[in-house]
């Protein structure tokens, strides 16, 4: 995967924190802190732009740590990050919890994952195969 930091301190770039990590934590790239009150949502600059082959794409998902100590949470669920997008990767982030939240430059907010996907064919049609779940779900098979 290409990289490119446009950051003001230059010691941004993603790194996986242990030998056995999926994900390469973010940090945020900050002038000033930002300082989130409860269920208050800020888009996140990081520096980093990436260039990933076809057929990968980056997911950004939130830290747990932050997720339990702070409510720091990502109201996209996770963020895709498409294989031809060439902008500044940003981490869209909300504070669950009660109290403020401070963010400063450099903190790891959040951690990047790269996935190879694969894209479905679409074929309509006016059946689908019967399964033994058939329209089952949302807890048919109990809690
Ligand atoms: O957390 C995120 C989510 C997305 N992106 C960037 C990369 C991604 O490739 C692009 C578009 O994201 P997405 O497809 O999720 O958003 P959209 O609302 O569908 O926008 P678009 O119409 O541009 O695809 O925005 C981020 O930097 N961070
Ligand atoms: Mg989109």
């Amino acid at each position: 995967m290409k990289i490119k930091i446009l950051n003001k301190s230059k010691n941004n770039i993603p790194k996986y924190q242990t030998e056995g990590s999926s994900g390469m934590d973010l940090q945020a790239n900050l002038d000033e802190k930002i300082v989130l009150k409860s269920l208050d949502r800020a888009l996140i600059p990081t520096g980093i732009y990436i260039e990933l082959p076809l057929g990968y794409e980056a997911q950004i998902r939130a830290r747990s740590g932050l997720a339990l100590k702070k409510g720091l949470s990502l109201p996209n669920g996770i963020g895709t990050i498409d294989s031809d997008y060439r902008g500044e990767l940003k981490v869209i982030v909300v504070n669950l919890g009660k109290e403020d939240i401070e963010i400063n430059h450099g903190d790891r907010i959040a951690q990047l994952v790269v996935i190879k996907y694969e894209r479905a064919d679409i074929e309509v049609v006016n059946e689908l195969e019967n399964t033994s779940r058939q329209d089952g779900g949302f807890g048919h098979t109990g809690v």
